[in-house]
């Protein structure tokens, strides 16, 4: 499923419209069809419905609505909210339809005349504005909203709902909370923005016959799914051995925190790694080295306790490394940091603390020619990037490409709506994951998919968006079945893995 800024789901519009030879008023058939098909699955014929319709092609949405549950002897009027003059164009060919089909129009703003109409029906449809809104809501649908929002008992948005701009970076506005929209064609971006996303409700993407894929230039960012992970996770080969699912290091883990290493580690080999080995400091390895018998163990501390040198890190030996987690903020960990980031001649991935360290001199990403996967949480993000937390969440798309394309790395973002991006800017957002993952040690377990993942595909994109799922998709079997959002612990996401594969594949 594509995700879109308003401009490109005009372009998308217009490329069906002009290039294809799709006539408009047949697509706007198409969405309102498609929108009604769903509307029915969740309303009933006892409902009094009401189709709140505004002067643009939203509106024209909503005449094509009112016709097909009309015509399928559902009990529903409009409130045409603008005067007559004001419907024109594709809605005024489908508005005539609705007439000629005896169905009922009101023309109104007035509040008490609108206050009338919500209260008296079960289901407010709202397709009074979509993605053409600019700016913030104007007299009188500002103060319509306002009603809809305050009595309304049910409220479905078609597209988006009115008011909601549908790009990121958008703050101030007013809009309709909906309890359902049915979302057409393509995901808008607002979708997955904490500050937006919220006034969706349950929300589906309802295809209307657009060609995005004879487009030259087709949106770079979409969700992934289930399909996705089925059709791009690689096949374990019958004739594989340790070797060939990879050889990864994990480092990190200090007294205070042994444990996010150790859950690093389980998760690696839970998730497929061939052979995993711990990166530590001496006294972290004689506490964990019970709790994860099947990895081996390297001492990375910068000082023995002889006080010379440990031994080398024997990068040649691996094929993936992921540091950081709970590795501490002091210098030695930072030079432990930089001493990889030079050295080590295969992907790295760089979480938590590490990414505390990378701050001190950033200018060593784009150095490397091997590839680097930062995998931020937005306080990290917004640390990597000098911005306050609610820029960057307002903006997270934005902001996830320039660093992805300034330092020329792989940015995992997580939060709600993971966002992965690659160098070139092309994005994917995870579907899968809940609440019950907001708890500490998630992403040091999320640090070990991606490194097993990254050891087992080529593709890196494929497999940060994959690891993302298979994180996500545990914590959801794990609610699912049997646990709750309360009790989750990062350790029970990492005993959810198999359950993931055996589900999916
Ligand atoms: N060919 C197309 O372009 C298609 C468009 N579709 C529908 O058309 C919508 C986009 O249509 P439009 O571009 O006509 O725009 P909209 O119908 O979303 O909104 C335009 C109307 O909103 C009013 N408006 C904008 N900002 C406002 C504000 N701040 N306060 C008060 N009023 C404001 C404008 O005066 C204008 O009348 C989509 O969301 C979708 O529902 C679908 O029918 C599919 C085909
Ligand atoms: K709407």
């Amino acid at each position: 499923m594509y995700i879109v800024t308003a401009k490109e789901m005009y372009e998308m519009d217009r490329h069906t419209i002009q290039e294809i030879g799709l006539d408009e008023r047949l697509l706007m058939e198409n969405a309102g069809r498609a929108v009604s098909s769903k509307i029915t699955g969740i309303i009933s014929k006892q409902n009094q419905i009401c189709i709140f319709v505004g002067s643009g092609n939203n509106g024209g949405d909503g005449f094509v609505i009112a016709r097909t549950l009309h015509t399928q002897n559902y009990n529903v009027t409009v409130l045409q909210i603008v005067p007559d003059e004001r419907i024109t164009g594709e809605a005024l060919y489908h508005k005539t339809l609705y007439l000629n089909c005896n169905g009922s129009v009101h023309v109104s703003s007035d509040a008490t005349e609108v206050d009338k109409f919500v209260t008296s029906s079960d289901v407010i449809i709202d397709a009074m504005i979509g993605i053409g809104v600019h700016d913030e809501l104007r007299e009188p649908v500002y103060t319509i909203v306002s009603i809809i929002n305050q009595k309304a008992d049910f409220v479905i948005s078609v597209d988006i709902p009115t008011g909601l701009p549908a790009d990121e970076g958008i703050t101030g506005f007013s809009a309709i909370h909906a309890d359902w929209t049915f979302v057409i064609e393509a995901a808008k971006m607002s979708l997955f923005l904490e500050h937006t996303a919220p006034y969706y409700g349950k929300w589906e993407v309802v295809p209307i016959g657009i060609s995005i894929n004879t487009m030259d230039d087709v949106p770079k960012k979409y969700t992934w799914g289930e399909h996705h992970f089925r059709s791009t996770l690689p096949k374990r080969d019958p004739y594989a051995h340790k070797g060939t699912h990879g050889k990864g290091l994990a480092i990190g883990g200090s007294v205070e925190m042994p444990g996010s290493i150790a859950m690093t580690a389980k998760a690696a080999l839970r998730a497929g790694a061939g052979l995993l080995t711990v990166g530590t400091a001496k006294n972290v390895i004689s506490s964990i080295a019970q709790t994860c018998i099947e990895a081996t163990y390297l001492m990375v501390d910068d000082h023995n306790e002889h006080g010379g040198k440990a031994a080398a890190i024997p990068f040649e030996r691996f094929d993936c490394i992921v540091m950081g987690m709970g590795m501490g903020r002091d210098k030695e960990a930072e030079r432990l940091v930089m001493h990889v980031l030079n050295e080590a001649n295969c992907p790295v991935i760089v979480d938590a603390d590490g990414l505390f360290h990378v701050k001190a001199d950033p200018s060593i990403l784009s150095k490397r020619s091997d590839p680097i996967i930062v995998t931020p949480h937005p306080g990290e993000m917004a640390m990597l990037l000098e911005v306050p937390i609610a820029e960057l969440l307002e903006k997270p798309f934005h902001y996830s490409r320039a660093f992805a394309a300034i330092h020329q790395v792989y940015v995992v973002l997580k939060g709600k709506h993971t966002i992965i991006t690659v160098p070139d800017g092309k994005q994917a957002v995870n579907q899968t994951g809940n609440q019950g993952l907001a708890k500490g040690g998630s992403g040091d377990v999320l640090s070990g998919i991606i490194l097993a993942m990254v050891m087992q595909h080529k593709n890196i994109f494929q497999a940060l968006c994959n690891a993302c799922f298979v994180h996500g998709a545990a914590a959801d079997l794990l609610i699912r079945d049997n646990h709750s959002y309360y009790d989750l612990l990062a350790t029970d996401v990492i005993e959810g893995i198999p359950a993931v594969y055996r589900t999916f594949l």
